[in-house]
């Protein structure tokens, strides 16, 4: 049996509402430290509130001792910046795993690899929680740092990762690894240990646009937003014919408010760029929401409207 080199430290990048549920996860239930960075202070120091409130909220529950919450409290620090090597020694090198969580967008990911991969050892971790992009070009950045020699390069592809978890976080039991063209048996089987060390279920998808859950769910729901768009029927019973008719949680356009919106789209082109499928196309009122600012619960606004604590309000 090998013996897995053990995560000590870990550091999540992007303090938005995924990236704070993973922060949590680390440390209440991997009992892991780790720096959270993002580079609005405001996001941060949301963030951070947040994470106290979901302690308490733990402790009156009693699903945490104070003593735990204390001790989880302690275990998390937040760091202004992108983590990514711009701002000095934001992220130390001594840490065994990094998360990130940034916007679906390739290019900001694609620079933040190339600059991870150059300025973290190899036995790091580099695990991304994209929905959509390949973790094999994710790779591929991560190998490609001027710093790096052939061989260096190489290496530094092998332990990148997708590590992708489901909203919110700290509720959903699901983790789903996502091993890239260049990852290395180690680097998985460490994700996989780490996934359940967070408390969840772990599934394996190979890489390709969407994952399993993305390829399915996505495009469900920009179906459902061009339901909504040729005016067939409201929002309110498209979501309902998915809770009473197929026992769904939620209907497919609260759930689209939940993800973000900007997010929705994001993913839909990743997969319309990715496999060049018509099919895949962005519905026409999902762009134009987004072009508002509409992007849903984390805005106050998306199919429904919410209040400042994320209560519906229509
Ligand atoms: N929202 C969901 O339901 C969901 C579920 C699974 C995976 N994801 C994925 O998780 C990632 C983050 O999504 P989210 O919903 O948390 O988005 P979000 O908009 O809530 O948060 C993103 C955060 O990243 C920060 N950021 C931007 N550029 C940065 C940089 N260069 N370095 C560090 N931080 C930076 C922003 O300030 C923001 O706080 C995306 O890749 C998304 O596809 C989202």
């Amino acid at each position: 049996m090998t013996i897995l080199q053990p995560i000590r430290k870990a550091a999540v990048i992007g303090a938005g509402q995924m990236g704070l549920g993973i922060a949590y996860v680390t440390a209440v239930h991997a009992k892991v430290p780790l720096t959270i960075h993002d580079p609005s202070s405001s996001v941060l120091s949301s963030a951070m509130e947040k994470y106290k409130s979901l302690l308490s909220r733990d402790v009156s529950k009693s699903r945490l001792s104070q003593n735990e919450a204390d001790e989880a409290l302690s275990r998390v620090r937040g760091v202004q910046g992108d983590g990514g090597g711009d701002i000095g020694d934001s992220i130390k090198d001594d840490v065994d795993i990094i998360i990130e969580a940034i916007p679906e967008i390739p290019e900001l990911k694609l620079r933040l690899f190339k600059r991870l991969g150059n300025i973290l050892p190899e036995s790091t971790i580099l695990g991304s929680n994209t929905s959509s992009i390949s973790i094999t070009k994710l790779a591929a950045s991560a190998g490609s740092g001027s710093g790096l020699g052939k061989e260096q390069g190489r290496k530094s592809s092998e332990r990148v990762i997708g590590i992708h978890y489901f909203n919110p976080v700290p509720q959903m039991k699901l983790v789903e690894i996502i091993p890239a063209l260049q990852t290395s048996q180690s680097t998985i089987e460490r994700a996989r240990a780490f996934g359940k060390a967070c408390k969840k279920e772990v599934t394996t998808s190979s890489d390709s646009p969407g994952f399993i859950a993305n390829a399915i769910l996505m495009p469900m729901i920009n179906e459902a937003i061009m339901v909504l768009e040729r005016g067939i029927a409201t929002a309110e019973d498209i979501d309902l014919t998915f809770k009473l008719g197929m026992a769904h949680p939620m209907g497919p356009l609260t759930l689209a408010d939940l993800i973000g919106l900007d997010t929705c789209l994001n993913i839909q082109r990743v997969l319309h760029s990715e496999t060049g499928d018509s099919k895949y196309r962005p519905a026409g009122l999902l762009v134009k929401m987004v072009d508002a600012g509409w992007v849903g619960k984390k805005g106050g606004k998306g199919f429904y409207e919410y209040d400042g604590k994320g209560n519906k309000m229509n």
